[in-house]
């Protein structure tokens, strides 16, 4: 897995990324290994880990990329998992965020594990990604590693309504049932929609902070406390998604 680390102000990260072809590009990149740990921390908010999941080919890359770089990726290139880091401002506060753009084999539930929340994407042209998605999200309402894990449903390429295969009720209604936001947005039409997303699941990551923080009086994140799972419930869990997905997507 690639990590970048973007502490740099959105100009210069614009001019200095050019994502034609992606894979290209993102081989330029300075390797920085795959633990977070290894780098500075960039304030004194803990890292927020936010995992975008969902099917092949539905705009992960392109909402990451929308959301950190402000540019669109026009062309598609099936990608490796990829880990963006920089400081976003959300209400008046810098937060150390890191995007962890997961790879459409769904290979790796653990991303879910690791993450503070989860964008789950689907594509409002494809009716496959967005069972893909629906799988996702049980999941994530049913497995006890999962409790809670703030969550935005996103129907993606929203520009495209006139291929469109999935009802926004038909997302609205999943998303009211698995009790978690819903957004359809448009990476292609701009960063307004984008930035809405991404700003919504950061806030709902700080309150759940938060409100651990009042319950048990304790400042461990998800990840510490995903590290306390007992490795036969993880190993069930993991078994249990990779089942569910790979069923969805047959
Ligand atoms: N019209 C339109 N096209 C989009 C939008 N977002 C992404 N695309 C296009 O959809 C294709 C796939 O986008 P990617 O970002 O590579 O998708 P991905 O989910 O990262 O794909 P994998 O790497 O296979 O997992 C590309 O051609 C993008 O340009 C959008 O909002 N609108």
């Amino acid at each position: 897995m690639e990590f970048r680390s973007y502490s740099m102000t959105e100009t210069t990260l614009s001019s200095k990324m050019s994502y034609s072809p992606v894979v290209t590009q993102r081989a330029k990149m300075k390797k920085r290994g795959n633990n977070c740990n290894n780098n500075r921390p960039l304030s004194d908010e803990p890292q927020l880990r936010v995992a975008v999941v969902g099917d092949s080919s539905v705009g992960k890359s392109a909402l990451s990329v929308r959301f950190l770089a402000r540019r669109f990726l026009p062309e598609y290139a099936p990608a490796q998992e990829l880990l963006y880091e920089r400081q976003v401002a959300v209400d008046g506060h810098l937060i150390p965020l890191v995007v962890h753009d997961t790879a459409s084999q769904v290979s790796s539930p653990s991303s879910i594990f690791q993450a503070d929340g989860v964008l789950v994407l689907y594509s409002i042209t494809n009716k496959r990604s967005f069972d893909t998605a629906k799988s996702y999200l049980e999941i994530i309402a049913t497995e006890p590693g999962f409790h809670n894990l703030p969550t935005v449903l996103v129907g993606h390429k929203s520009d495209l309504q006139h291929l469109r295969q999935v009802a926004y009720t038909q997302a609205q209604q999943l998303a009211w049932d698995v009790g978690c936001s819903f957004y359809e947005v448009s990476s292609e039409s701009g960063t307004e929609s984008v930035d809405h997303v991404f700003h919504t699941l950061i806030r709902q990551v700080l309150a759940s902070r938060q409100r651990r923080k009042l319950s048990s009086g304790s400042s461990k994140d998800r990840r510490q406390r995903s590290n306390s799972i007992t490795s036969n419930l993880w190993r069930k869990t993991r078994a249990a998604i990779l089942e569910k997905l790979r069923r969805s997507t047959l």
